[in-house]
């Protein structure tokens, strides 16, 4: 049994088959569904798990009950891969109240057929929950990244149960860098939200917090500001390094050249440029690069008298996600009636505070000596 302190235990389980994680994005080390106990004179769990995992989550709970039951189910998002065993946890404990607020128990019931009325503990900002020794506080994290969703710090041992946030792809007993699959999963699950996670940063500033416990990938105990720090960095749209991605959509391999001269003719001026093949890059992971750097350039074929499929979709992606206060400069490529760089153009029109770069490059079939000339001038400006 896992044990986070001497009373909260980790309940979670590890799920290493899952192919898509909500239904779009790759999870190649899979993901980890966290929930937590914490014992006292009553007992709460903190959120249940995805059911795809329901008996080993029920086999480790009651592991850690060892007889006991569970008094009241905190229930911090409402998103299934957390709330799937509500009505499996609510059979199994006949007394056992739910914890949430009054957006949660709307979703429940949208969710479970399953009588609330005499179960429910409606919380508000800043109310607490009195275990014996542990006192919870539930704060309002709404579009966090459901409109339910609060976070619960414990104020004894100075947790904070932190719902999604701070969560990251992988399940929790491989080796792997935080930061790559924390910054994807948070571009891509969170990353719309920006403001409403400022206002929860602003919250847990107002808290002295030990350590997080997140609902996916590892308990956070060491060097908390790095992780806030991310946090604020990410939220404010602000890129986290000064360099230029290259994302280039190319049928021929044409305009996958112009896009490998801007990038080689960038980093020999000892700018850091980074290269992807959009039809070759996982949807998610070329994504979380282009907010993580400061500029871009985006490069594509024309297709059907729009732009080649894979750059579209990538710029529909930064559109949905709020993508915003960077530089981008255009390169399109066309045989009789070039349109891509129009596409683009439209799009990135519609982001906030994007400048994009007035020369717009245009190749017809293979870059000729005024389009290297423009890449390199494109190259001095960046
Ligand atoms: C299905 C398909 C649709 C295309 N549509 C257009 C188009 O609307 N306008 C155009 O100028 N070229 C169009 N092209 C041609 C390519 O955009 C053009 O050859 C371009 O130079 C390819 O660049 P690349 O070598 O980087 O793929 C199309 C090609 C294909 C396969």
């Amino acid at each position: 049994m896992n044990k986070i302190t001497e009373s909260i235990l980790y309940v979670g389980c590890n799920d290493k088959d899952l192919d898509l994680f909500e239904g779009q994005y790759s999870v190649p080390n899979g993901i980890s569904y966290n929930s937590y106990v914490i014992l006292d004179e009553k007992v709460a769990v903190m959120d249940t798990a995805d059911k795809r995992v329901t008996d080993e989550w029920m086999r480790q709970l009651e592991e850690a009950l060892n007889g006991r039951v569970v008094d009241f189910l905190i229930v911090s998002h409402m998103e299934p891969d957390h709330a799937a065993n509500i009505k499996t946890i609510v059979e199994r404990y006949p007394n056992l109240k739910i914890v949430g607020n009054a957006k949660t128990f709307n979703l429940i019931s949208q969710f479970f057929d399953i009588d609330i009325s005499k179960r429910k503990i409606e919380v508000k900002e800043s109310d607490t929950l009195n275990l014996g020794n542990h006192t919870l506080q539930f704060f309002m994290a709404p579009m966090v990244h459901w409109p339910e969703v609060m976070v619960t710090y414990e104020q004894s041992e100075k947790i904070l149960f932190s719902a999604d946030a701070f969560g990251k792809f992988g399940v929790l007993n491989i080796e792997d860098n935080w930061i790559e699959e924390a910054r994807r999963y948070y571009f891509n699950i969170v990353g719309k939200y920006g403001a409403p996670v400022q206002t929860l940063l602003k919250k847990a500033a107002n808290l002295e917090i030990a350590m997080i416990c997140p609902l996916h990938g590892p308990v956070l105990k060491e060097g908390l500001e790095y992780y806030l720090d991310k946090y604020n960095t990410w939220s404010k749209y602000e890129a986290e390094e000064e360099g230029i991605l290259v994302a280039y959509a190319s049928i021929y391999g044409n305009t996958a050249n112009a896009a490998i001269k801007i990038a080689e003719l960038l980093n020999s001026k000892g700018k850091k440029a980074v290269l992807i093949d959009l039809a070759r890059t996982d949807k998610s992971r070329a994504l979380e690069y282009a907010f993580m750097y400061s500029k871009m350039v985006v490069a594509a074929s024309s297709y059907d008298a729009s732009v080649f499929p894979c750059m579209h979709e990538f710029l529909l992606r930064l559109q949905h996600k709020n993508y915003q206060n960077r530089s981008v400069a255009i390169i399109e490529n066309g045989s009789w009636a070039p349109s891509a760089g129009r596409v683009m153009k439209e799009l990135i029109s519609t982001m906030k505070n994007v400048e994009i770069y007035d020369t717009l490059i245009s190749i017809k079939s293979t870059m000729n000596e005024e389009n290297i000339k423009q890449i390199e001038e494109l190259a001095e400006r960046f």
